[in-house]
């Protein structure tokens, strides 16, 4: 097993910088998603891991060694994409088996591989058919076998469950954490999914315009976003974004949220935006605000509130059945030791 060691790297497409001086250690055994909207360099990252594009300065190496321009099949990776390309006219078997025959390993032993990844991934009674015959959720698990039999340090996954329905991706996702946690592997996984990278994840990697602006556990990036980009990136319904004025002692918050915060948080007169979390907003008759509903979204097992205070949308979760309708007006309040806040000129969390 072996970690990922990328350091200053750098990758140009014509004038175009797409990955921008990045430094990314991926423990040994982790799982590491790499998460951000569309064209933000996720896969171009990954694609460097793998050794599938050349980069424009620093290095990558994968355990331990300086893997920077080293072919594909020399760094001891296995890669899942998005679009599983099975060869068509091959069986499950044959298609798993192809790098390790083509690589010249063992008969005996490409037959135990084989038959330990179809095991792992309900696989066994597939394995005489060919690809035209499979589901897509079907394909896309010989997809990861034929990775997995490659018994590689790292696994690269690039948005492999993307093709797929909701409630299979569901059940695939699950069979990757499971996997993982069989194995133990390095994984680096590319997704813009962030259920996918909050459950998959032992890290997440958020990514904005080829640049890192945070890593940390799922729970980390989501309580403590580092700044408005990522506090906003994550979570649905997204977080309410409050802008506030601090008041001259420096203490109290003017707006259409007045508070106190803890002294020294903030200075006087400094322009804010508060991050609350619809769940963590309470509807209570002795809330100190007042606000209108304007849409209620039922959820099954909660609720949706959409309400405007002032000029500013503002959703809250609610988990109980109450009985709520536009146009009513409802008291809530919120904890201020769960509120995020952030400087409105830098965007960067305030701590
Ligand atoms: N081979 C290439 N030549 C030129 N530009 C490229 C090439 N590959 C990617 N890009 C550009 O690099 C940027 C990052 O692309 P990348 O595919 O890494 O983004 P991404 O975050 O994976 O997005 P998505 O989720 O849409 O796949 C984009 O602006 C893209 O147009």
């Amino acid at each position: 097993m072996s970690g990922v060691n990328i350091q200053g790297l750098s990758i140009r497409f014509g004038h175009n910088e797409v990955i921008k001086n990045l430094d990314l250690q991926v423990h040994e055994g982790e799982f590491l998603v790499l998460l951000g909207p569309s064209g933000c360099g996720k896969s171009t990252l990954l694609h460097s891991i793998a050794g599938l594009i050349d980069v424009s300065g620093g290095s990558i190496h994968i355990g331990g060694q300086d893997m920077t321009d080293a072919e594909p099949s020399e760094r001891g990776i296995g890669m899942v994409f998005q679009s599983y390309a099975l060869y068509p006219t091959m069986t499950v078997e044959r298609n798993m088996s192809f790098g390790p025959r083509v690589a010249g390993v063992p008969k005996a032993e490409i037959a135990r591989r084989v038959n330990r990844a179809a095991e792992m991934l309900q696989l066994t009674p597939l394995l005489n058919r060919k690809p035209a015959q499979l589901s897509g959720g079907q394909r896309q698990r010989v997809a990861i076998g034929r990775a997995l039999v490659r018994e590689a340090g790292v696994f690269l996954f690039d948005e492999p469950l993307s093709n797929l329905d909701a409630k299979l991706r569901a059940e695939l996702r699950r069979e990757l954490k499971l996997l993982h946690q069989t194995l133990g592997n390095t994984m680096v996984y590319v997704t813009h999914d962030q259920v996918e990278a909050m459950t998959l994840a032992s890290r997440i990697v958020v990514m904005k315009g080829g640049v890192i602006q945070q890593i940390g556990t799922p729970s980390d990036v989501y309580e403590q976003p580092a700044n408005l980009f990522v506090a906003g990136f994550l979570g649905s319904p997204a977080i309410n974004l409050v802008p506030a004025k601090v008041g001259a002692d420096g203490v109290s918050l003017e707006g259409v949220l007045p508070l106190r915060l803890a002294a020294g948080r903030v200075k006087p007169g400094q322009h804010v935006v508060l991050g609350v979390r619809p769940e963590h907003v309470r509807l209570q008759a002795d809330g100190r605000w007042r606000a209108t509903v304007q849409l209620v979204e039922p959820m099954g097992n909660h609720q949706v509130i959409w309400m405007t205070l002032g000029e500013q949308g503002f959703s809250v979760l609610v988990h109980d059945g109450r009985r709520i309708a536009a146009g009513d007006v409802l008291a809530f309040d919120i904890d201020e030791s769960l509120l995020s806040v952030f400087d409105a000129a830098s965007e960067q969390r305030l701590s």
